[in-house]
């Protein structure tokens, strides 16, 4: 097994699908957390020209480094045998988080990091009210579609994780109720023995 190191903020954010899928499968990994910028905006400034981009996550693989977290993801999800059976089977994995993460970089354009509380929950619901709908909607279609159990090939697979980890961090769970699939789905990903030991165990941060 490689040495893996996974360095982010000590947040879910953008590291926690990575997280997700090295503990369903088991796997041993340095999870370093270093503080966020709103903490120890000198410590960050001090490491941000050290990084191949100026951002976090990072991966380390036997002294290598990948960034770009859905890389990061991909590469765990590959490597630990949770990205498709076939090239053909990886596509559809990629499919359904490409279309996740497109909503994920809208929702932390239009509100994650906003201070503003009155604001934030304005912009929160217009997001729950326009983009969610209709990409839960397609998901929903594309779930049914693919057996109702499963995203990929009838068995776990990374676009599962994904969307688990998308639907649990929603501000709204409400939402999801709607998507009997989806929730089913998630409920599903959610009692998996090595998801449910990591969530109850992993550092209790606010994103
Ligand atoms: N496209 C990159 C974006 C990474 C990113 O935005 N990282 C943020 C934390 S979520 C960061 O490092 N912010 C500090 C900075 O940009 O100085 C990815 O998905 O990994």
């Amino acid at each position: 097994m490689p040495a893996i190191k996974l360095t982010y903020f000590d947040l879910r954010a953008r590291a926690e699908p990575a997280r997700l899928i090295l503990a369903q499968a088991g796997a041993k990994f340095e999870d370093i957390r270093v503080p966020a910028p709103w903490d120890d905006m000198e410590g960050w400034q001090k490491m941000k020209p050290t990084t191949p981009y100026g951002q976090i996550p990072l991966l380390e693989v036997d002294g290598e480094l990948i960034s770009e977290s859905v890389a990061i993801t991909r590469y765990c999800a590959r490597e630990f045998g949770l990205a498709g059976k076939t090239t053909f089977e990886s596509a559809q994995a990629d499919e359904i988080v490409d279309a996740l993460q497109g909503a994920l970089e809208k929702q932390y354009e239009a509100y994650l990091f906003e201070k503003d509380e009155t604001r934030k929950s304005t912009l929160q619901k217009a997001f729950n009210e326009t983009v969610l709908p209709t990409l839960l909607g397609n998901l929903e279609k594309r779930l049914c579609s693919r057996g109702g159990d499963f995203f990929v090939g009838g068995a776990l697979t990374w676009a599962d994780i994904v969307t688990y980890n998308f639907c649990v961090e929603l501000p709204d769970k409400t939402v999801v109720e709607k998507y009997p699939k989806i929730s089913a789905l998630v409920a599903k990903v959610g009692e998996l023995p090595n998801i449910k030991a990591w969530v109850a165990s992993r550092p209790k941060t606010s994103l």
